[in-house]
C-alpha cells in the first residue's frame, strides 16, 4: 500500500468505495493516470466513463479557467447564467425529440437526473407504475435505486409500482430466444394483465445495459418495445448516462436502435470529469411544477462550461466517428489477443463501450473470481478497468473518447495477459481479499 492509500483508508468513508485494487492517483494526462510513485497507467475506464475527454484536455482547462475568472454565480436555482442557458440550448438542438416544446433540467449526476424523472413522471401523468429492466443501474440515490434492478442494490427499497423485466441478452437469452421476441411477448402479456399498460407512467431503458453487463440488445428489440410503449401511452426514458454522447459510435446510443425516446438522461461524460447531468423532455412534463427537483449548485456555470467544452470538442475533434473506429480496432485487438482463451465467453459492445464476459471453461458459467483477479492483474500490468454484470464477470472498457490506436493495441494486450495470468493462478485470494468490488 502506498502512503496515500493508507491515508485514504484512515480518512475516507468506505460507504462510497467500490475498490478493485489499491489505486492511488496523483496526476493524469490524456488517457494516462499517474500513480503515487510515478507509474503511468493506461486508463481504460475513464472513471466509469466520466472522463470522456481524458485528463487535462486543453479545451476543458481553457473553458474552466474562463468560467472561474469571471464566475457567474454558482447556481440556476434563483438566478440564471449564460453557460447553463447555452448548454440547455445546445442539448435541445443535439437531442432528437418528439415534442416541439421541450425543456432541459440540469443536475449533478446520473442518479439525481434519473431520480428526478422517477418522481416527476408519475406526478405529472397520474400513473403510479414504472417499468424497468433487471440489471439496470440508474443511480445510487434512494429515488434512482428505487427504479433500478442491479444485483448490487438488491437491498434497496424499490418504487411501489415498479415492475422489472429481464433485459434482452443474446448470450444468455430469456427463454432461450436470442431474438428477444419471447421477451417482448412476456412484456406485452404483463401490460395486458398484472401490470396494466394504461397505469404505467414510464419505462426506463438503457440502449446498452452497462452495469448490468455491457449488454447490447438484439436488433430491433428497443424499436418494438417503443411501439408497445406508445400503444399504451407509456413514456420511454432513455438513460444515456454511460453510453451516450459519442461513446457508442453515434452521438446518442439510442440512434443505433432507431428510436426517439420521450425523455433522455445524460450524465458522466457530459461533464468530462466534472459533476453535471441533464434531462431533456417535453415541456408539459419538465415544467410540471417549480422547485420540484432542485439542489443548491444545479446549473453552476463552471460545470455547465465544462459540459459545453465536451459537446464542442466531440464535434470539433470528430469524436463520434473516432469512437466508432477506435472502438472497432480495440474490439478487434481484444478478439485477436484472446482467441485462444476459453475463459472469454463473449465480447460485445458498441464503439468505445466494450464488454468482455468471463466464464468457467468447464461449464460456461459466469466466473466472478476470474474477473476480480483479472482487473487486479491488469492494474499490476499497467491498465485500469473494472468489471460489471449481474454476476460480476464482465470486464468493462469505457476509455476516454480520445484513446489512440496505439493505446487500444496496448490495452488489448494487457487485458489478454491479465486474463491469462489470473486464469493461471498468479493472483492469490489474499491479494484481492480486501477489494470487494461489487
Ligand atoms: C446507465 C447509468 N445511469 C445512471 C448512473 C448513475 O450515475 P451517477 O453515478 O453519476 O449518479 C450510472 C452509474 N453507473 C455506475 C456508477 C457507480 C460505480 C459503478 N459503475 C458505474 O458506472 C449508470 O451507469
Amino acid at each position: 500500500m502506498t502512503p496515500l492509500y493508507e491515508r485514504d483508508r484512515a480518512a475516507l468513508s468506505s460507504l462510497q468505495k467500490l475498490r478493485f485494487f489499491p489505486l492511488s492517483v496523483t496526476g493524469g494526462a490524456g488517457c494516462l493516470l499517474i500513480e503515487e510513485g510515478g507509474r503511468e497507467l493506461l486508463d481504460l475506464s475513464a472513471s466509469w466513463g466520466a472522463a470522456s475527454l481524458g485528463h487535462g484536455h486543453p479545451a476543458m482547462r481553457a473553458t474552466i479557467e474562463r468560467a472561474l475568472s469571471n464566475q457567474a454565480g454558482a447556481s440556476i436555482l434563483s438566478g440564471t447564467n449564460e453557460p447553463a442557458v447555452e448548454l440547455a440550448e445546445m442539448l435541445l438542438k443535439l437531442t432528437p425529440g418528439k415534442d416541439d416544446h421541450r425543456r432541459v433540467w440540469l443536475g449533478h449526476s446520473g442518479s439525481d437526473a434519473n431520480e428526478t424523472v422517477a418522481r416527476v413522471v408519475p406526478a405529472a401523468t397520474g400513473r403510479s407504475r414504472i417499468m424497468a429492466f433487471s440489471g439496470a443501474y440508474h443511480g445510487g440515490t434512494q429515488g434512482s435505486m428505487s427504479v433500478s434492478g442491479h444485483s448490487a442494490q438488491e437491498g434497496a427499497t424499490k418504487a411501489e409500482g415498479l415492475t422489472l423485466v429481464p433485459y434482452p441478452d443474446s448470450f444468455r437469452p430469456f427463454e432461450n430466444d436470442p431474438t428477444g421476441d419471447a421477451l417482448l411477448t412476456h412484456i406485452e402479456r404483463l401490460l395486458a394483465t398484472s401490470c396494466p399498460g394504461d397505469e404505467v407512467a414510464c419505462f426506463f431503458i438503457e440502449p446498452i445495459q452497462a452495469d448490468g453487463g455491457l449488454i447490447v440488445p438484439p436488433e430491433g428489440f428497443l424499436a418494438r418495445l417503443s411501439e408497445i410503449c406508445a400503444h399504451y401511452g407509456i413514456l420511454t426514458v432513455c438513460d444515456e448516462v454511460k453510453v451516450g454522447l459519442a461513446r457508442s459510435g453515434l452521438l446518442h446510443c439510442f440512434e443505433h436502435e432507431r428510436i426517439v425516446p420521450d425523455i433522455v438522461v445524460f450524465g458522466k461524460g457530459l461533464g468530462g470529469g466534472l459533476p453535471i447531468s441533464a434531462v431533456v423532455g417535453p415541456s408539459w412534463l419538465m415544467d410540471h411544477a417549480p422547485a420540484f427537483s432542485m439542489q443548491t449548485l444545479h446549473g453552476n456555470p463552471v460545470c455547465a462550461s465544462a459540459a459545453l467544452a465536451v459537446l464542442k470538442t466531440i464535434q470539433a475533434e470528430g469524436l463520434v466517428s473516432r469512437a466508432q473506429e477506435v472502438g472497432r480496432i480495440l474490439t478487434s485487438h481484444i478478439a485477436g489477443a484472446t482467441a485462444q482463451q476459453p475463459e472469454v465467453g463473449h465480447i460485445r459492445g458498441r464503439g468505445l463501450a466494450i464488454g468482455v464476459e468471463l466464464i468457467r471453461k468447464e461449464d460456461a458459467e459466469p466466473d466472478a473470481d476470474l474477473a476480480r483477479k483479472t482487473v487486479y492483474r491488469a492494474w499490476q500490468l499497467g491498465a485500469v478497468f473494472y468489471y460489471v454484470g449481474m454476476n460480476s464477470n464482465v470486464l468493462e472498457l469505457t476509455p476516454p473518447l480520445i484513446l489512440t490506436e496505439n493505446e487500444a493495441e496496448t490495452g488489448a494486450q494487457i487485458l489478454a495477459q491479465a486474463i491469462k495470468d489470473a486464469a493461471s493462478g498468479m493472483v492469490g485470494d489474499d491479494e484481492v481479499a480486501e477489494f470487494t468490488g461489487w
